[in-house]
Order: structure tokens, then C-alpha cells, then sequence
């Protein structure tokens, strides 16, 4: 196997994106909150991302940072138009994600990211996937691919296209998984956490890949990960989510970390800080469990997740989420 090495730690050179072109993707004044048991916002509750702007020109490799329950996923489900918003709040290629279908029908915009499960969800139960089909079978099933293309990503991907998809390991079926989603040329690339099951060639490997693909067609990518070893080489911008809002955004040029190969060290820094942030909102928590206050509990562990600073609350819950899958 050919193996693509990644770039030495220390001595990298970060990707520049183009500046002067109309964004890729533009976020003005995000507010997003899930709704209650009622489909209404939460009385009480402030969004979950709240007021986020921000533009990534053509080309961007943009790596998206935040604690657990920070909103990455919920974030990246909007800009996939896989949540309703309102048309102006983000805009990919110039056009409103959930409600020009064609932006995701074309391929132009993609997201990858969960789980692709043996079991398929079917009216509240879940039945085991039965089906024996080669990795080829799911590859080919992709219409209007250019022939080329698919070599490549079946190399780079290390598949092998006679894997029975029931029988495969983790990695391998995630592999096949990120092939599918990678056949058609995007303009815009949302990867949520794919990476975990790869092997570290691997995952330098595809991570190489992805960067071609913007330094060679423009094309741009947001990659939420938890994931750094190795990865300085690879964002032309970086932001970190915390308390709804991007705690940090800056190109990667601004990041001196990245030059020095102390990306983990940036985000230790980033989540300590977030962290001793939220103790300072909501001091000590108990660890006694009241069954009586169950609601509340659960409405306090809503707030918190979401960073609520009681006093500077935003109620302005301008949102509905409308979920497509
Ligand atoms: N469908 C939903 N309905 C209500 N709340 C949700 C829903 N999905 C996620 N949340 C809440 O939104 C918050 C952010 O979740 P999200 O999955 O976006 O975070 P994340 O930053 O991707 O976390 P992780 O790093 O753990 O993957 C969490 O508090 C979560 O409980």
C-alpha cells in the first residue's frame, strides 16, 4: 500500500484560503434553539448557538473545536440544511441551505457525519441489518461519478471493494461511508467526527486528501473534530465554540500553535478556560440525586450545556428546528 506520510510536526506551512472571492459559507446572526416536548421554544431557555456570525472564503479548511455539548453537531446539522432556519441567518454558495434542496441533491454541498449502523431504525425499533452486499455494490450505487475519481478515493481510502459490508470492522465500513459521501465533487464539505475509527494512516491519509481538494478546487470544508494529533498542518482556520457563541475564530497564519505543532496544547488551553468559565455561571453542583426535582434538573442541565449566563440571557428564541434527515 502506498502510504501518503503526514507532515512533519513543528514545521508546517498552513493553507492560505482565497480572500477576495464571494464566501463559501456565511453565518450572520445565527440564533438557534431546540424546541420543547410542544415543538415551542423552552420558556427560560436561551438558544443554543446564539448571534453567531462569520465567513469562510473558497478554499477554506476550517477546523471546528468545542467541549462535548458545545452545539458542533447541532451547528453543522444547520449548515447542512438538515435544520430549519431563517434563509438569512446562513447562507452556503450564496443560497439558504434548507431551502434550496438542489444545493444538497447536486452534491455541491455534503455532510458526513453519525453513525452508519448495522440496524435500521424502523417505527420506534430497530431491526439488524440482514443484507450481505460488497463495499463496490454501495460505491457504484452512486449515479453520474466520474470513473477516475473513484479510484482514487477507493485508493486513498484503502478499501478493499470485495469487503461484505455486514461483516467488516468499524473502521472499515466508516471508510467505505466516507467514500460515499466524498464520489461527488462538493463545493462544501461538512465533516462531523468521521475520523474516529480510522487508523492514524489512515485519517492522515484522507485528511491529505481533503486538502487537495480545497487547495485545487476551491472547494472548502468545516471538520468538527476531537481528534488533533497531527492535524497542524491542515486548517486554514480555526474556531472554537463555547457558551453558544465562537469563543475564538482566526486563520491559521494568526494561530502560532499550529506553526509550533501545539494544536492539542491549544485546545487543553481553550476547554480549561471554558470550563472554569461555566463553574465561575453555575458554582459547585450536587451530586445528590432528587427524584422530585427531575424537571428541573433537567432544565438546569439544559441551561448549563448551553453556557446560560443568568443576567445577560438572551430570550430572543427566533427559531424553530425543523429536523430533515
Ligand atoms: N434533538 C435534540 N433536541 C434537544 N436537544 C438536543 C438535540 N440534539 C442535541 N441537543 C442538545 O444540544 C446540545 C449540543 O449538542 P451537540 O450534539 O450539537 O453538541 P456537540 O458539540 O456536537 O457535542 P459532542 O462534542 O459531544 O459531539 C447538547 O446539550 C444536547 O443535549
Amino acid at each position: 500500500m502506498e502510504v501518503e506520510r503526514p507532515a512533519q510536526q513543528g514545521a508546517t506551512e498552513q493553507p492560505v484560503a482565497s480572500t477576495s472571492a464571494p464566501a463559501s459559507i456565511d453565518v450572520r446572526g445565527l440564533n438557534f434553539a431546540y424546541p420543547g416536548l410542544d415543538g415551542r421554544p423552552i420558556p427560560g431557555i436561551p438558544p443554543l448557538l446564539r448571534d453567531l456570525t462569520f465567513s469562510l472564503p473558497p478554499g477554506s479548511t476550517c477546523l471546528l473545536l468545542g467541549a462535548n455539548g458545545a452545539g458542533k453537531t447541532t451547528f453543522m446539522k444547520i449548515l447542512g440544511g438538515k435544520h430549519m432556519i431563517p434563509e438569512e441567518a446562513v447562507r452556503i454558495l450564496g443560497r439558504a441551505p434548507f431551502h434550496d434542496t438542489a444545493l444538497t441533491t447536486s452534491g455541491e454541498l455534503a455532510y458526513i457525519g453519525g453513525n452508519w449502523q448495522r440496524d435500521i431504525a424502523f417505527a420506534g425499533t430497530s431491526i439488524p441489518l440482514t443484507g450481505d452486499f460488497p463495499a463496490q455494490r454501495m460505491i457504484d450505487s452512486i449515479p453520474g461519478v466520474d470513473p477516475e475519481r473513484k479510484k482514487r478515493l477507493i485508493k486513498v481510502l484503502d478499501i478493499d471493494p470485495s469487503w461484505r459490508m455486514h461483516q467488516v470492522s468499524d473502521g472499515q465500513r466508516r471508510r467505505v461511508q466516507i467514500c460515499v459521501g466524498l464520489l461527488k465533487p462538493f463545493k462544501v464539505l461538512l465533516l462531523d467526527e468521521i475520523t474516529v475509527d480510522l487508523d492514524v494512516l489512515g485519517r492522515a491519509d484522507l485528511m491529505r486528501f481533503l486538502q487537495e481538494e480545497c487547495s485545487s478546487r476551491g472547494a472548502s470544508i468545516i471538520y468538527a473534530t476531537h481528534i488533533f494529533d497531527g492535524l497542524e498542518f491542515w486548517p486554514s482556520h480555526v474556531a472554537y465554540l463555547a457558551g453558544g457563541r465562537l469563543a475564538l475564530f482566526k486563520e491559521a497564519k494568526d494561530i502560532p500553535e499550529l506553526a509550533q505543532g501545539r494544536l492539542l496544547g491549544l485546545v487543553y488551553g481553550l476547554l480549561n478556560d471554558d470550563r472554569e468559565a461555566q463553574i465561575k455561571v453555575r458554582g459547585p453542583v450536587s451530586t445528590e440525586w432528587d427524584p422530585s426535582r427531575e424537571g428541573e434538573v433537567a432544565a438546569f442541565s439544559y441551561a448549563f450545556n448551553n453556557g446560560w449566563v443568568p443576567g445577560t440571557m438572551n430570550t430572543s428564541l427566533s427559531t424553530n428546528a425543523v429536523m430533515r434527515n
